[in-house]
Order: C-alpha cells, then sequence, then structure tokens
C-alpha cells in the first residue's frame, strides 16, 4: 500500500498555475501510467483534498482503469505520485542495466573470453553457436561414445580442435605431438574430466598436481622399489597358484567356459590388497567386498554419464539429479571397504615397527606402511591415507583386471602364441612344477612381448587429459593456457607407420623393436606423470599369464568375436568375453 501525502502548502496559487501543471504532469503521467506496476495500491486520502477547490482537481482516467478505481487527484498529489512513479522507474531501469550487464558478462565469461585463433583453426567436430561441440555426445551410450571417439581421426586428421562453450580441447594422436604434451615438464595438471572423479579419489597421486603431486610421488616411489617388488614375488606367486586351482577346480565340475573379466578381477584385488596394503583378503565374497567391485564399476559408469551431459557438470545439478544421488551411495560402499583395509593394517602397525627395528629399518614398506608412517610423521592425514588408498586399489586392480581379460581373449584365439610362451617356460622350469623367481621373469622374453602387443592392442587406460598451465606450441597451434589436451593412446598403438597391420595380433613386433618405439607406445603413458605402478603391473601380469599357459590351453568360446568397447575409466568390453580352458 503506498500512501501519498499532500503536503497543503505547496497548492497551487491560482487555477492558471494548476492548470500548467496538469497538462505538465498529466503529459507524463501518459507515459509513465503503462508502466505503473498493476499491483501497486495508491491510498490518497480523500480528507487532504477537502479544502481543494474543484478546478484544481483532475481525474485521470488512465489511473482509474489501472488500478480500478476512480481516483480524484489534486494537482500536487499528481506531481508526488509522478515523482514516486519517476523514482520506481529509476530503480527499475538501474536493474534492468544491472541485469543487462550480468547477462553480457556472463555470456562473455562462458562464451567468448577464451578466443585461440590458432586451435579455431584445426579440424573438428561442428560447433553450433555459443555452445560449440557440447551436444555431441548427448544421449550417446558408453559404447557409442567410444566408436565416435576412435572415428574423430578418420574424420578430421592427427590435431583435432573442439571447442565446448569456452574450452578448447586439444586431441593429438602422433607420437610427435603426444612427446611434447607429455615431456613437459610443468604441464602436469589433469583436465575437466578428472575433476568428477576428485569425490573418490580426493586429490590422491593420480588427480593432485604441483607440489602436492611431487610430495605424494615422493613419499610413494619407494613403494614400487625393485627390493619391494621382490618382496611382492611370494604374493604374486600364491595368488596365481591359487588362480590355477581355482580353475582346475571349476574344470573338475565340467565348467571349463569362464567369463574371465570378473574372476580376474577378483584375483587382482587379492594381490593389491596383499601387496601395497598388506591386508590378505581370503577367498570367498563377503558383502563388502562385492559392494567394493561393484560400486567401482558403477562409478565409472556415472562418470561418463554425467560426462556427456553438460548440465550436470556443476554439482549443485548432479547431487540434485538421480545420477548423482546413486553417485553418492557408491562412494559410500567404496568408502566402507578401503577404510576396512587401513582400518585393518593400523590395527598391525605395531608389528611393522618391531619387524622394522628387527631389521635395522632396513626393511623396505609396503605403500599402506609408508602412509601409516607419513601420518606418524606429521606428514599426512587419514584423508590423504585414504584418497591414496582409494587410489592405488583403484588403478592398482581394474588396469591389470582389464590387460589380462582381453590378454585372455587374445592368445585364446592365437595358439601359436600360447605354444611359443609354453615352450619359453618349459625351457626355463623343464617338468617341474615350481613358480618362477624374479631372475627367471626376467629372462621370459617371449611372454613380456606378448604382454606389451596386449596392452597395445588394449591399452587399459585409452586416453588421458592435461590442463595446460604454460603455453606451447606444437608446430604454428598455440596451446594456450586453459587449453585441454587429450592424449590418444588407444590410436597412437594403431599407428600403421609405427605398428604396420595394426589390428593384428604380433608379439613379435616387441621382439624385434625392443624398446625403441618413443612416443609410438604408451601404455603407461611417458613423461613425469607416468604410471607408478608399470613394474608392478608387468610382474603380476607375468605370473598369472605364465602359470595359466603352463597348465592351461586356452579356445575361443566364438572364434573372431570382438567385444565393443566402452568409453570408461578403464578401457572395458561391453559385453562378457568368455575363454574355455582344458588342462595341458
Ligand atoms: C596394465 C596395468 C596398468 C596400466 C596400463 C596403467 C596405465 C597408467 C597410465 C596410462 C597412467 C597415466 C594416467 C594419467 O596420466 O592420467 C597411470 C598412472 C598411474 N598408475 Fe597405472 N597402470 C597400470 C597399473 C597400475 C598399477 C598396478 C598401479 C598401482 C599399483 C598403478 C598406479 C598408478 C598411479 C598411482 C598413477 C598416477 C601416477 C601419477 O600421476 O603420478 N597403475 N597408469
Amino acid at each position: 500500500m503506498t500512501s501519498i501525502k499532500i503536503d497543503d502548502d505547496a497548492e497551487p496559487e491560482s487555477i492558471e498555475e494548476a492548470g500548467i501543471l496538469e497538462a505538465d504532469v498529466g503529459a507524463r503521467f501518459d507515459q509513465q501510467l503503462a508502466n505503473i506496476d498493476p499491483k501497486l495500491k495508491i491510498d490518497i486520502d480523500p480528507q487532504s483534498h477537502r479544502d481543494l477547490r474543484p478546478e484544481m482537481m483532475f481525474i485521470r482516467e488512465e489511473l482509474r482503469q489501472a488500478k480500478g478505481q476512480t481516483l480524484a487527484l489534486c494537482v500536487k498529489c499528481a506531481i508526488v505520485l509522478n515523482n514516486y512513479c519517476d523514482f520506481v522507474q529509476i530503480i527499475k531501469m538501474l536493474w534492468e542495466i544491472a541485469l543487462c550487464a550480468i547477462i553480457i558478462y556472463l555470456i562473455k565469461h562462458f562464451f567468448f573470453s577464451n578466443v585461440n585463433p590458432s586451435m579455431d583453426k584445426l579440424p573438428g567436430p561442428p560447433r553450433k553457436f555459443l555452445l560449440g561441440s557440447a551436444l555431441e555426445f548427448v544421449g550417446y551410450t558408453q559404447t557409442e561414445m567410444f566408436e565416435k571417439i576412435i572415428e574423430f581421426p578418420k574424420l578430421y586428421g592427427n590435431r583435432i580442435g573442439v571447442k565446448v562453450f569456452n574450452r578448447y580441447i586439444l586431441h593429438v594422436y602422433t607420437p610427435k605431438d603426444i612427446e611434447v604434451v607429455l615431456s613437459h615438464s610443468r604441464n602436469i595438471t589433469k583436465n575437466i574430466t578428472y575433476e568428477f572423479m576428485k569425490p573418490w579419489l580426493g586429490t590422491g597421486l593420480l588427480l593432485s598436481t604441483g607440489a602436492k603431486w611431487h610430495k605424494r610421488r615422493k613419499i610413494l616411489t619407494p613403494a614400487f622399489h625393485f627390493e619391494i617388488l621382490k618382496n611382492f614375488a611370494k604374493v604374486f606367486e600364491e595368488d596365481s597358484r591359487n588362480m590355477v586351482n581355482d580353475i582346475n577346480s571349476r574344470l573338475k565340475r565340467g565348467a571349463d567356459v569362464l567369463d574371465v573379466m570378473p574372476f580376474l578381477s577378483d584375483y587382482t584385488l587379492y594381490t593389491i590388497c596383499e601387496t601395497a596394503m598388506g591386508t590378505k583378503l581370503g577367498s570367498g565374497d563377503t558383502q563388502a567386498k562385492l559392494d567394493y567391485k561393484k560400486s567401482t564399476l558403477s562409478i565409472g559408469s556415472l562418470i561418463m554419464q554425467r560426462l556427456t551431459r553438460f548440465w550436470l557438470h556443476s554439482d549443485f545439478t548432479f547431487y540434485l539429479s538421480s545420477l548423482g544421488k546413486e553417485f553418492k551411495k557408491c562412494l559410500k560402499d567404496n568408502f566402507a571397504f578401503t577404510d576396512s583395509v587401513i582400518e585393518e593394517r593400523r590395527q598391525q602397525k605395531a608389528n611393522i615397527t618391531k619387524e622394522l627395528k628387527e631389521t635395522d629399518g632396513k626393511k623396505r614398506l609396503a605403500l599402506l606402511d609408508l602412509l601409516l608412517e607419513a601420518e606418524g610423521k606429521g606428514e599426512m592425514d587419514l584423508e590423504g591415507i585414504r584418497e591414496e588408498v582409494n587410489t592405488f586399489m583403484f588403478e592398482g586392480h581394474d588396469t591389470t583386471a582389464m590387460a589380462l581379460t582381453f590378454g585372455l581373449m587374445l592368445l585364446a584365439e592365437h595358439r601359436k602364441v600360447q605354444d611359443l610362451i609354453y615352450e619359453e617356460c618349459i625351457s626355463i622350469f623343464g617338468n617341474s612344477d615350481r613358480t618362477a623367481t624374479t631372475a627367471e621373469l626376467a629372462e621370459m622374453k617371449y611372454l613380456e612381448a606378448t604382454i606389451k602387443e596386449i596392452l597395445r592392442l588394449y591399452p587399459s587406460v585409452p586416453f588421458i587429459g592435461r590442463l595446460i598451465t604454460e603455453d606451447f606450441y606444437l608446430d604454428e597451434t598455440h596451446v594456450t593456457k586453459g587449453t585441454e589436451v587429450v592424449v590418444h593412446i588407444y590410436d597412437v598403438h594403431r599407428n600403421e607407420e609405427y605398428f604396420p597391420e595394426p589390428e593384428l595380433f604380433r608379439p613379435e613386433r616387441f621382439l624385434m623393436n625392443g624398446d625403441k618405439t618413443h612416443f609410438s607406445y604408451i601404455p603407461f603413458s611417458a613423461g613425469p606423470r607416468n604410471c607408478i605402478g608399470q613394474r608392478f603391473a608387468m610382474q603380476e601380469m607375468k605370473y598369472m599369464l605364465s602359470d595359466i599357459i603352463r597348465h592351461f590351453i586356452l579356445s575361443p568360446e566364438k572364434m573372431g568375436f570382438r567385444p565393443k568397447l566402452k568409453t570408461d575409466l578403464v578401457l572395458r568390453s561391453s559385453e562378457p568375453i568368455y575363454v574355455k580352458f582344458s588342462s595341458r
């Protein structure tokens, strides 16, 4: 309710003056009445008009219409009301100007603040006004996404520029470009895609950057020292022997065809828990273990779905959505398991300290022990331990499980390769059933070449990303700060120039090339942020594959079967991979 007070002293002196005022005020009213908020109630006290002469009154019909009531206004009232309306108009106008300024700022910030003509020149998928290529993957399944990404170099060439809103994303495929990106000592920050993993892995070794990453890498590198891997040999041996026994008992029950992915994933999980975490899981599925495996698979898939829906990129919208709610539930299950692993090791801490004393500190600590030791020295807190344990549990078991899965699929179709590995094993062990020493594993050159070839065709991490923090050039392309770069490992491994007939599974390539593949072969990435666990992974895979081939002949369930691949945190098959086992 707006009350208009009349200052009687300001009453016009004469009818003429009132007439002039009315004409003036009336004209201005006519302009403004259209803008008066119809909800505005104007209450003019009729008592205050009682002494006014009738000539000094005028009725604005428009006001009556606008307010649904007849108002008799004296000229002074009209002036006051008019001034009031002017004031409201000014405020409204200022608000509109501010709103426009905010919108212009946001549009500029989100769509136009990042302009890089040399990136704009690069070929790439079509761009829509303002959105760029933001709609490119909307509605795609993970399998369709993978197929589309693989098509990119065929459509647009070997250096591709993509713009999504204001983000430039450079895709590189050639060893020459990849070398520049990965060797850069200061461009070590991961790109925005990895942000979606942070609620899960925190800023552990995989996701951290700058000083934190340097400090953590220094603390954790000793956990992958050659001597430590030697200590792990016993666990690798035991787990691969258990795996062989498990397959044997299945064969006795007549179950000779295995869905290999979940099977292998169990064993790589046992191995990472027992080696890096110092915790024996025991065979058989507990609910916590099942929840961990299920939630790890779901987390990857939910992150991929979020990635393709740009409106879920903000935490606010994501956690309101059903995907976000499911994601939270998966994190809870995942953390419950990893927390129990930490707790169990913490309980054994007294034993570790005793062992350290007995060996004069010469005993090398496993990863989790190093973390607990760092906690004791005040270099790390519980949150820090948790993010590293989550990082290593995931990176340390899913990557190797997928490599072994694709490995068994390829070996099953290539009997000759199996025979060559078998012969290599016989040349070392003869008829003995004993397991290999680390020195003997190092001698298995053909097996090593086979694993390399498996990882060439099916690199567990098919793409990696960086956020550029320091400008550099790729020939004439100026890659500026803020640009994201995606390195296509899967594609560079299929470059015909380096790997003739790239789709063929041919381990001999690595016997001839040795290690002179440079940046054309990077399953473990390269440069400062390469895989810290690569020797661990190679050793684990050697133990498992050699033990399988020494005991079984593999054959495919369906000859020529190639599963559809899907984009995920690691390279996955979209359908089960079955392999038939028979005893040698
Ligand atoms: C076949 C097996 C494996 C493959 C193909 C693989 C591949 C890779 C690749 C490509 C990266 C770089 C990721 C990036 O730049 O975003 C990486 C990083 C990493 N990997 Fe592996 N990995 C394997 C096994 C393992 C194992 C067994 C562990 C641990 C025991 C491990 C732990 C890590 C960690 C912690 C990083 C982050 C390193 C850093 O940024 O400093 N990986 N891995």
